[in-house]
Parts: structure tokens; C-alpha cells; sequence
């Protein structure tokens, strides 16, 4: 059987480029460049990128499986103005975008979250909203379909004060997705479409850069190891706690949740050759830096540096 390959190009490993992510350096041209957010299999993207040859599609999808059967559209219709990010939005909209670089947002079917509890995880609350409003260019248009009626109508609240004015209507299915002919087929046959026209700038100050920590200290205590969890805008709690001493290494379950982003990952404490010890996010564990994240590290760091003092005096004396 002919191998099939499918070329990770357009894929772009947000973690090794500048951000914010410069588009026209990325497309090399300045054609005006359109989000989608949350793609699933890529039928709409890939198919408007098709018939619009002349604007840049940018796709944001946090599922791998999504990411490799849209990967795999564009390797069969050889485009080459689709980019794809595989990312949670709710960090990305912050953190990758830039300001005044996108022409339309779109997002088709979002997770409603249709429980209290999880309305936390929703895409487009009203910071998010504000975001989204800034990296649109002056008149650019976010819209959103939905089958959700609760949730089209949380959407409208949280624009409240996001620059946008919004028009609400019902329209008929015309996109193809999955989700979509999902659906129809469940009977539905109209559905929400919010547009929120960008009328004003929203005023929302993005964040700065963050730049992850390693830290060092001379002495590492592994016994009762627990350091204090973080309360306030940030709240950090650390679960399990592994410790190999023979290899000098221990790691530290942290989870991370800032405002409706959550993180679960390894903090790796591990001894150098020079005999200090390491404090620093495990390889592997897909975190993405955050203030979040960073208190996660200054807290283990303070409670190291603590301890060393505690257990230091206490052997001297
Ligand atoms: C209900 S599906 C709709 C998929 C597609 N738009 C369609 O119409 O078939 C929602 C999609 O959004 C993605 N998604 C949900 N939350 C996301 C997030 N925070 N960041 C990126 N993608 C997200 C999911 O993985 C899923 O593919």
C-alpha cells in the first residue's frame, strides 16, 4: 500500500515563533487574514480557503485528531493560505494574536457548556469578547453560529462593553460541518447567528509576555513536601508529589486556573552537576506560560527556600 504523508506546514508550533504571531510574515503577503475558532474536521475553513484564494485562513482547534483530518484537507487541496494553531483559544486569543491583525472571526457551533457549573469554560465571555474585538481591524466582524439558545443569548450579555454592536438573526444550515449536519439530523432546521460588528475599540489592555522562571536553590527537603496552595485571581493547588532519589529528581502535580483557563502539570524539581536543584515545568506536559503558571513556580520556590532556611537552622542548632 502507498504511503500516505501529510506535511505538518501549515501547522505552526506557536512555541518557537515571535509572538504576537506576525501574519503577513507568516503567509508572506499582506492579504487580509480570517480566524476560525474551534474547526473541528476543517470542512468550512478548508473549503472558504479554497474559493477565497485571495485572503489567509488561520485556524485555531485544541483537539490533535481535528487538527490531523484538517492537516490532511489542506495536503489534498494543496493550499497554501491556510495556518493552522493547535491551542486552547481561551490562551491563545491572549497570548498569539496581535492587535488589528484580523480581517473576520468565526467560530461555528462552539460548546455551549450548557451547565452552571462549567459556564466558566465557555469561549467567549466578555475578556475574551474584548480580545477578540482587538485583534479585529477597524469594522472587522466576529460571528457565531449556534443551536444553543441559552448560550446565544449569554453571548449577547457578555458583549456588553466589548466595542462591538450586535446583531442577532436565525439563519438556515449552510455550512457542512459535522456538527451541523449533526443537528439536522437531530431535526433542527435554523439557527443562531450572532454578529458583532467591531464599532469601537474595547480598551482591553492584553497581557505582557511571560517568561518562564527556572529557578535554583542549593537544598531540597523531599519529606512532607507540600507547599502552600495560591488564592486570589490565581488559584494554584498541588496535588501529588513523586520523588526518585537516586536520580535526584521529584515532581510536583500543579493545578493552575486563571480566569476560565485551567492548567494541569508537572513541576520538575531535579538536582544539576553543580549540586543545585532545578525548579522548573516538566518537558512534555503541554502547559502554555502563564502568571498562572509562573506563581506555580514562585510559590514551590518559596516554599524550597523556606524549608532550606527551617531544616538549615534547624541542624545547626
Ligand atoms: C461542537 S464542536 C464544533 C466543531 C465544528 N466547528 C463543527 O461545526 O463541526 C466544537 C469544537 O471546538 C473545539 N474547541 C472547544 N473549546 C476549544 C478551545 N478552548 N480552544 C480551541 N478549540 C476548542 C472542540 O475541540 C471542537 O472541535
Amino acid at each position: 500500500m502507498k504511503a500516505r504523508y501529510i506535511s505538518l506546514g501549515p501547522l505552526i508550533d506557536w512555541r518557537r515563533v515571535n509572538r504576537p504571531i506576525d501574519w503577513n510574515e507568516v503567509f508572506r503577503n499582506d492579504d487580509p487574514v480570517v480566524l476560525e475558532i474551534g474547526f473541528g474536521n476543517g470542512e468550512y475553513l478548508i473549503r472558504r480557503a479554497k474559493t477565497e484564494a485571495n485572503k489567509n485562513f488561520v485556524g485555531i482547534e485544541k483537539e490533535w485528531q481535528s487538527v490531523w483530518r484538517a492537516l490532511r484537507r489542506i495536503a489534498q487541496n494543496q493550499l497554501s493560505n491556510v495556518r493552522l494553531l493547535k491551542a486552547d483559544a481561551r490562551w491563545a486569543v491572549h497570548h498569539l494574536m496581535g492587535t488589528g491583525v484580523f480581517s473576520e472571526i468565526y467560530s461555528l457551533f462552539p460548546c455551549p457548556w450548557p451547565k452552571e457549573r462549567h459556564v466558566s469554560r465557555r469561549l467567549f465571555s466578555n475578556r475574551c469578547l474584548k480580545r477578540l474585538n482587538n485583534s479585529l481591524v477597524g469594522g472587522g466582524v466576529l460571528w457565531i453560529v449556534t443551536d444553543d439558545d441559552v448560550y446565544a443569548n449569554w453571548i449577547k450579555e457578555q458583549s456588553e462593553g466589548s466595542g462591538f454592536q450586535v446583531l442577532h438573526e436565525f439563519i438556515p444550515p449552510s455550512f457542512g460541518t459535522k456538527y451541523e449536519t449533526k443537528w439536522v439530523n437531530e431535526g433542527l432546521r435554523q439557527f443562531h447567528k450572532i454578529t458583532l460588528i467591531k464599532k469601537q475599540d474595547s480598551l482591553f489592555m492584553p497581557e505582557g509576555e511571560i517568561i518562564v522562571r527556572t529557578y535554583r536553590v542549593s537544598e531540597f527537603y523531599p519529606n512532607d513536601f507540600y507547599p502552600d496552595p495560591v488564592r486570589g485571581n490565581v488559584v494554584v493547588d498541588f496535588k501529588d508529589f513523586l520523588y526518585d532519589s537516586n536520580r535526584g529528581k521529584a515532581l510536583l502535580r500543579a493545578v493552575v486556573v486563571e480566569d476560565e483557563f485551567v492548567q494541569d502539570f508537572w513541576i520538575e524539581i531535579s538536582r544539576s552537576r553543580d549540586g543545585r536543584w532545578h525548579i522548573k515545568p516538566a518537558s512534555g506536559c503541554g502547559w502554555i506560560p502563564t502568571v498562572g503558571l509562573q506563581k506555580a513556580l514562585d510559590a514551590v520556590y518559596a516554599y524550597c527556600t523556606k524549608r532550606s532556611e527551617q531544616t538549615g537552622a534547624a541542624k545547626q542548632s
